[in-house]
């Protein structure tokens, strides 16, 4: 579903090396990253603050494109096709909003159906389903600028799923939710996951997402993928620690 092979992303900058001289000093945000992931697999993607994370989600939904390597995502170059990879893919960037701030949420999927041409049976199938799923219903008539962040980010995920894509991918969802919040978006991805086999790659810093979701665990550092496997070989990393925080710590501090 999504194939990642020596993909890198580099930016360049001009800086002050002088009173009048300015050098170019190049950010490698990715380099030489390659992994698969298979349809129906959850994935969390973990990595320290200037990892790489998005970068690397901003290349897999075309937003950028990679410097060196490949990057497929259902078998399309993501910025070459982002018109045909947008019917396959839902994106949520848990830090801003993809609806639009002063429509009702409801408009704000209407809007949503015309751009994905979704059928209208389909849109009412889905948005019923979704209502109940995410327990939309009282709000779906507030404009999303006056939503909570628990309740915008239960619109975002819903106008993300209303095209039913194959493969979501979450940019630090459960960021500043409560408890309850949290728990409850927590228990919809996995029914999304089990039920309709939706291939889900998830970044995130809160490790409670990974312990109750995620079958595989990718850590990426410096922009080099540092781990890839279940969460019990994670642990198995520092079995002298408790704590998954912990096991975490010392993978991006280089082992301690
Ligand atoms: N548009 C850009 N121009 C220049 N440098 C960039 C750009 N985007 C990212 N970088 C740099 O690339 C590196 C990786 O950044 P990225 O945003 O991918 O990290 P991240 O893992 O998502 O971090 P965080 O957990 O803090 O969100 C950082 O050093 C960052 O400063």
């Amino acid at each position: 579903m999504i194939e990642v092979e020596r993909a890198g992303r580099s930016f360049t900058h001009r800086r002050k090396a002088g009173v009048l001289r300015r050098e170019r000093h190049v950010v490698h945000a990715v380099r030489d990253l390659t992994f698969s992931v298979a349809p129906g697999e959850f994935v969390g993607y973990l990595g320290p603050n200037g990892a790489g994370k998005s970068t690397t989600i901003k290349m897999l939904t075309g937003i950028l494109t990679p410097t060196t390597g490949r990057v497929r995502v259902a078998g399309l170059d993501p910025s070459r096709r982002r018109t045909a990879l947008a019917r396959r893919i839902g994106v949520v960037f848990g830090q801003r909003t993809t609806l639009w701030w002063d429509l009702p949420l409801r408009d704000s999927f209407e809007l949503v159906r015309h751009l994905y041409n979704v059928d209208q049976g389909d849109f009412r199938r889905r948005l019923a389903e979704l209502e109940e799923l995410l327990d939309l219903g009282s709000f779906l008539h507030i404009p999303v600028r006056q939503l909570s962040l628990g309740q915008r980010m239960r619109g975002d995920l819903a106008a993300a799923l209303l095209h039913a894509p194959s493969v979501l991918v979450l940019d630090e969802p459960t960021i500043g939710l409560d408890v309850v919040s949290k728990a409850a978006l927590r228990a919809f991805l996995r029914e999304l996951n089990a039920e309709r086999g939706t291939t889900v790659l998830l970044t995130t810093h809160d490790l409670g997402d990974v312990e109750r979701l995620c079958s595989r665990v990718m850590v990426i550092d410096h922009g080099r993928l540092s781990f890839d496997g279940t969460l019990g070989d994670l642990r198995a990393t520092a079995p002298e620690e408790s704590s998954i925080e912990d096991v975490v710590a010392r993978l991006y501090t280089g082992g301690g």
